[in-house]
C-alpha cells in the first residue's frame, strides 16, 4: 500500500505544523483538514499562519461524505478526542492507517475502539517547540515522530508509514519498543509540561537550575518508579536524554500545557499527573510531587 492522501483533525500547534508541511509537499488536494462548519468558517475568515506564512489548506466539512483517506492524523487535545473521533468517521475506510499525535498513553485505545485497533499505529511526537497563539503558529524545531506497532516494529504498516515519511521529509524514527517509548515520553510530559505550567514560565525556566527544573526532574523520577511497578523498565538515564532535548529547544517556546493555561483552556493534567497518581495508588507508591502539580494545575484551571 502507498499513502497518497492525508486527513488531519485538530488544526492546533501540531495540526498546522504537519498540515502545512504535508500540503507543501503533496499539494492541497491530497491533504484535508477536517472540522465542523463553524471552525472552517473561522479558519477561512481569519486565516491560519505558520511562521508568518499564510496556509492554503483544503478544508473538509466533517459531515460531507467523501472517499476514505489513506492516512488519518489526530492532533486534538485529549478533551476533544471523543468529538474528533465522531467527526473523523467519514475519513476512515478499510485500508486507512491512523496515527494519534496526542500525548499520554490512552488515545490509541480510544481510537482503536472506534475504528479497529488494526488500523492504529502507535506514534509519539517529540522535540518540537511549536507554539500557537490565536491563529498563528511559530516554531524553530519541528521535532520528530516515533512510530511502531506493539511487539512488531518491522510490520508492513510501519514500513508503509515510514516510506510515506521518507517521501514527504517528515522526521521519524522506529524505536525497538514503541510502548516503552510512549511511557518515556509520558515521563517527559509529566515533568516538563506540568512544571512549566505551574511555575508560569517557558522552556528557559526549566533550562537553568532552580525550582522549576528541580520539580520537573523530581516528577519524572516518580514516573520511573510507577512505570517500573507497571513492568515498564524506564531508567534514570532516560531522564538525562530528555533533558538534553529540552535544553536544545527555543527558550521562548513552551509545552502545550503552558499554552493551555495561558489561553485559559482546560489542560491535559489527567493524562499526566492524573495517570501517575492513580497508578501510584494502585502500587502503594507515594507521588508527592505529582500530587502537588496536580493540585496546582486544578487551582489554575479553577481560577480562569
Ligand atoms: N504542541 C506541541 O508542541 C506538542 C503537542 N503534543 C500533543 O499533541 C496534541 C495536540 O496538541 P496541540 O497541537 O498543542 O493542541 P492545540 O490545542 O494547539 O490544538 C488542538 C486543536 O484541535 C482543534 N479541535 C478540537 N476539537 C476538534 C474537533 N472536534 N474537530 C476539529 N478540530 C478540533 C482545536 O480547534 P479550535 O482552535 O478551533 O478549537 C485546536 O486548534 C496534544 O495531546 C498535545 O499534548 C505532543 C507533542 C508536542
Ligand atoms: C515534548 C513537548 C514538551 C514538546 O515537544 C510536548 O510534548 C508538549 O508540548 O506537549
Amino acid at each position: 500500500m502507498e499513502i497518497k492522501t492525508v486527513s488531519i483533525i485538530g488544526l492546533g500547534a501540531l495540526g498546522i505544523m504537519y498540515g502545512k508541511h504535508l500540503t507543501d509537499r503533496l499539494g492541497k488536494k491530497a491533504v484535508r483538514i477536517i472540522a465542523n462548519k463553524r471552525r472552517i468558517d473561522r479558519y477561512q475568515s481569519e486565516g491560519v499562519y505558520s511562521n508568518g506564512e499564510e496556509c492554503d489548506f483544503q478544508y473538509t466539512d466533517k459531515d460531507i461524505a467523501c472517499s476514505p483517506t489513506d492516512l488519518l492524523i489526530f492532533s486534538v487535545k485529549y478533551g476533544g478526542l471523543e468529538h474528533a473521533i465522531e467527526s473523523a468517521r467519514n475519513q476512515v475506510g478499510e485500508n486507512t492507517l491512523i496515527i494519534s499525535l496526542l500525548n499520554g498513553i490512552s488515545s490509541e485505545q480510544k481510537i482503536g475502539e472506534a475504528f479497529g485497533s488494526d488500523k492504529v499505529l502507535y506514534c509519539v511526537a517529540q522535540g518540537m517547540d511549536a507554539v500557537k497563539q490565536d491563529n498563528r503558529l511559530t516554531y524553530k524545531n519541528m521535532g520528530w515522530l516515533s512510530i511502531g506497532e506493539a511487539g512488531n516494529s518491522e510490520s508492513e504498516k510501519v514500513k508503509t508509514l515510514a516510506r510515506f515519511f521518507d517521501a514527504t521529509g517528515v522526521s521519524y524514527d522506529i524505536p525497538d519498543d514503541i510502548l516503552h517509548h510512549m511511557w518515556s515520553k509520558l515521563m517527559l510530559n509529566t515533568g516538563v509540561n506540568q512544571s512549566v505550567a505551574v511555575f508560569e514560565t517557558n522552556y528557559s525556566g526549566v533550562q537553568k537550575e532552580g525550582k522549576p527544573r528541580e520539580t520537573m526532574i523530581a516528577a519524572m523520577r516518580e514516573v520511573v518508579r510507577v512505570a517500573n511497578k507497571e513492568g515498564v523498565r524506564l531508567s534514570e538515564d532516560e531522564i538525562s536524554h530528555w533533558l538534553e532535548i529540552n535544553d536544545s529547544l527555543n527558550p521562548e517556546g513552551m509545552p502545550s500545557m503552558r499554552q493551555d493555561t495561558k489561553a485559559h483552556r482546560k489542560t491535559e493534567v489527567e493524562l499526566f499527573s492524573g495517570t501517575i497518581i492513580a497508578l501510584g495508588k494502585k502500587h502503594g507508591i507515594q507521588t508527592p510531587i505529582n500530587d502537588f502539580l496536580y493540585r496546582r494545575i486544578k487551582e489554575i484551571e479553577a481560577s480562569y
